[in-house]
């Protein structure tokens, strides 16, 4: 008896994390984001690049569901969480509510705040006041409070950039060790290049509402800066952010 070998269908492709096409957003006659399209993948850190007024609030915002797109397609997950600049938390309720702030209140809400509080390094501080907490410390809580989620998508925008250099430094291996544990798709704003290398699967370039410059900076992420690969790559987001290096 002949046997007949067939050959096995390839596994489809993953969806995409976000799928944005055709993004357009206009405040008066300023065109903010202009025919924006972008796909990030499940998993994929991404980050956005350039000067202060390109529109990368604007596009962070429209992912997020805080500001709507005057024409185009936005295809966002259901879990989608944002970190700030500032962690924007509720004062008069201690860490541990602000975490768990929006889901049931049951037990397991506070078990999975507590989680998410050790997650960020601070499974101690559940019952103390937000005005008790350093930057450093209030911006792991508002992380907290995005993990708690357990969001697809993670949207940070600009979120060590009230902190110090140590402190940032702390929070940039944090974050990236998160995200990837938690196996989702990232989109962080930053002004920073070196972050942006240190962080990024992919990084972006966006100028006048669109993007000018895309790279895969996966490998030289994890070479140290000052290698030659790192250096090339980082003159080479410089350059298309039209900064001169003296
Ligand atoms: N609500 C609004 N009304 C009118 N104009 C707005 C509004 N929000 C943003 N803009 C304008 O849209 C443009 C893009 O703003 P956006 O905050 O997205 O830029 P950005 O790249 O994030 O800037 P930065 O790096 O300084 O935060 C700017 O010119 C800004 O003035």
């Amino acid at each position: 008896m002949s046997k007949t070998t067939v050959a096995p269908t390839p596994a489809p492709a993953p969806a995409p994390a976000v799928r944005v096409s055709g993004l357009r957003r206009s405040y008066g006659s300023t065109v903010v984001l202009d025919n924006l399209d972008l796909t990030v993948a499940d998993g994929e850190f991404v980050c956005l690049l350039g000067r202060s007024g390109c529109g990368k609030t604007t596009l962070l915002r429209t992912l997020a569901g805080l500001d709507k797109a005057d024409v185009g397609v936005v295809d966002v997950p259901d879990r989608v969480a944002v970190v700030f600049q500032e962690p924007r938390l509720l004062p008069w309720k201690r860490v541990g509510f602000n975490v768990r702030y929006g889901l049931p209140n049951n037990r397991e809400s506070a078990a999975r705040a507590q989680a998410a509080l050790a997650e960020v390094g601070l499974d101690t501080h559940a019952d103390a006041w937000p005005k008790s907490l350093s930057g450093g410390q209030a911006q792991r809580v508002a992380l907290a409070r995005a993990l708690v989620r357990e969001p697809q998508l993670l949207l940070l925008d600009e979120p060590f950039a009230s902190l110090d250099a140590l402190t940032r430094i702390t929070m940039q291996g944090l974050i990236r060790d998160l995200a990837e544990r938690h196996g989702a798709a990232a989109v962080l704003v930053t002004h920073d290049v070196d972050e942006a290398i240190l962080l990024g699967h992919r990084v972006l370039v966006m100028d006048g509402g669109a993007f000018t410059y895309e790279v895969d900076t996966s490998e030289a992420g994890r070479s140290h800066r000052g290698s030659t690969p790192y250096e090339a790559l980082r003159r080479d987001l410089l350059k298309h952010l039209g900064v001169e290096e003296t």
